[in-house]
């Protein structure tokens, strides 16, 4: 062996664990001094503490620590830190570990209220202390829950109780609206704004008819036979979507019956979920346009006899992203009413189709036109014949339009936004955006805030930066890994994440109750999509606000996304800590 390959050894065993002549492990010593430090003998002032208290291994550790010169300058420092500890000074370890505790506690704390704290371990075993945003509702300023109970609405019993029970006490507008018109068999477009709560109103006709909870039978018969068919498959186009809509039907079923509802989203093991189908005969089921296609075509799942199909975001699923997964599914659950395609006595069941947005473009009310008998089209106030709307007005007829396409997809946009949020533009270079968001925050002193970004590479970047400046922020978008997306998800809902970045992924259906603000980093492709992104903050009537950071050739844009969606988004500037609004001339 190498002489320098020999002094690295000496130094290797120097540097862990030192073993003394007496075969004393050092490192094993330092653990009892540590055990004992924090042990409440070493708390007791020293002269109540007779030295043969300690223990025997402790002292046998110090016999034998005599033993070299290093080992005799490790046990002196051993005893200044043993009597500063019993006259009750704090050691320079204990302090540096302290100020360092505190730092990280001051760090993402900027002007903030009072947190409650999660503790967690680091890998270096150092306790870190992590601020969370204290869960508190926001206010309900201008609550859509219309005047109507749900009693009113037709529902059996056992729904009414758990709907108590799962806390929703008031129907919203478009509830009161939907429930009814839905249960009388007809086919419908629910259109309501951003966080009106259109899930429920789909969910509370179909769960009448369909599971434990529905109504008896004309021979009084309640209780709920398992059967072999699907009767409500609910398509969504996001994985976190297909998720969230399972949520809800699952508070509502309770834990007892909880394998009622099955999700078929992508990401997750298709295996499983098969297998699932299979064991658990589930009478509804959520899934993503793909993932249903994938497994119907692979004959694992048997939707004929269904009786309800629920297109929610049906704008989007209606897009050529997926076109043929949406073929598959209109051709293979239940069957449309109206005429049978084959001529043949209803060998399927009679479907039902619920087609859910906030914004229903006229392409959606052609297609609804061709796939129902008689559908309606239900707002949160008013429910029409979709015959009676036309292309110049297909959401909005006191504003009618040319009929462009442009104007029509500007008419979808109308109405798709809560009344109480507010929106503002601030002009900014590309490379001062971030730290505007950051003190657009502060100076709204957002507590619970998501900025859409366009491309994931920025995203990443956006997300770098405000944590070197002390904000907690994460990153979700599609690169992620489902794992991933929903433990990011989970922290920003349980209020340890105060910036969520993320892109296009989460401008639909994503329900924070909580989140205070949204800023667009990077300008939407069109008004829809401003809809929908701002459509995150204020739901269900609380407050929100909505910044847009733009660069100064791109206000034409913004000024666009004013007159398209007939609100006023004014200019502003945060200075001094506040948020000032510009004046125009
Ligand atoms: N009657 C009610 N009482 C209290 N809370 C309700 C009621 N109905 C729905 N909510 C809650 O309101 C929130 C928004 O509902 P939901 O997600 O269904 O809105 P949405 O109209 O579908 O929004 P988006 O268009 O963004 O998808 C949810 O958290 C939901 O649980």
């Amino acid at each position: 062996m190498s002489s320098q390959g020999s002094i690295e050894k000496r130094k290797e065993k120097k540097g862990t664990a030192t073993t003394s002549r007496h075969g004393l492990n050092m490192t094993w010593a330092t653990g009892i001094i540590r055990n004992f430090l924090s042990s409440p003998l070493a708390k007791k002032p020293i002269r109540n503490t007779p030295s043969l208290l300690l223990p025997r291994r402790v002292r046998e550790a110090i016999r034998c620590s005599l033993s070299s010169k290093l080992e005799f300058l490790f046990l002196k420092s051993f005893f200044a830190i043993l009597c500063c500890q019993c006259l009750g000074f704090k050691s320079d370890f204990d302090k540096t570990n302290k100020i360092k505790a505190d730092k990280i506690e001051r760090v993402d704390v900027p002007n903030e209220e009072p947190k409650s704290k999660v503790r967690g371990v680091g890998s270096n075993g150092i306790k870190t202390v992590k601020a969370v945003r204290v869960k508190k509702s926001l206010e309900i300023e201008s609550a859509p829950f219309s005047a109507k109970s749900f009693s009113e609405l037709g529902l059996p019993p056992m729904l009414l109780e758990r709907l108590d029970t799962a806390g929703f006490t008031v129907p919203t507008d478009v509830q009161s609206a939907a429930v009814p018109t839905i249960l009388k068999g007809h086919d419908v477009v629910i259109q309501s704004y951003t966080g009106s709560g259109k899930t429920l109103a789909y969910l509370l006709p179909i769960l009448s008819e369909v599971g434990p909870l529905k109504k008896k039978s004309a021979n009084g018969e309640s209780e709920f036979e398992k059967k072999k068919e699907i009767d409500a498959v609910i398509v969504a186009p996001s994985r976190e979507l297909g998720m969230q809509i399972v949520r809800e039907v699952e508070k509502l079923l309770g834990p007892t019956d909880k394998k009622v509802v099955q999700q078929l989203v992508g990401g997750a093991n298709r295996s499983r979920q098969e297998e699932a189908l299979k064991k658990n005969k589930p009478a509804i089921v959520v899934g993503t346009p793909g993932r249903i296609a994938e497994i119907s075509a692979a004959g694992k799942l048997h939707t004929h006899s269904c009786r309800f199909l629920v297109l929610d975001e049906v704008d989007e699923l209606l897009s050529f992203n997926f076109r043929e997964d949406m073929h598959r599914i209109l051709e293979h659950v239940g069957r449309r009413t109206g005429s049978d395609p084959r001529g043949s006595i209803a060998k399927w069941a009679a479907r039902r189709t619920i087609m859910v947005s906030a914004t229903v473009p006229f392409s959606v009310i052609r297609a609804a036109r061709s796939w129902g008998s008689d559908p309606l089209l239900v707002q949160a106030k008013k429910v029409m014949p979709l015959e009676a709307v036309s292309p110049s007005g297909p959401v909005n007829i006191l504003k009618p339009t040319s009929g462009s396409d442009s104007s029509m997809r500007t008419q979808a946009a109308l109405q798709s936004l809560p009344p109480a949020l507010k929106h503002y533009h601030c002009v900014a270079k590309l490379q001062h955006k971030v730290d505007t968001l950051r003190r657009c925050v502060h100076a709204l002193d957002a507590k619970c805030v998501i900025a859409f970004m366009n491309h994931t590479k920025q995203l990443k970047d956006a997300v770098f930066k405000l944590e070197a400046r002390g904000m907690v922020a994460a990153e979700l978008h599609g690169d992620l890994g489902k794992l991933a997306r929903s433990t990011t998800l989970k922290k920003f809902k349980n209020g340890e994440v105060r910036v969520l970045v993320t892109n296009e992924l989460s401008a639909r259906g994503l329900d924070v109750a909580e989140c205070d603000l949204v800023v667009n980093l990077d300008l939407p492709t069109d008004s829809i999509h401003y809809a929908h992104r701002a459509g995150r903050t204020g739901r269900l009537g609380r407050k929100g606000t909505v910044v847009t950071i733009c660069e100064e050739p791109e206000v034409f844009v913004v000024k666009k996304l004013q007159k398209q969606l007939g609100i006023p988004i004014p200019a502003c500037e945060f200075t001094e800590g506040k948020l000032n609004v510009i004046k125009e001339d």
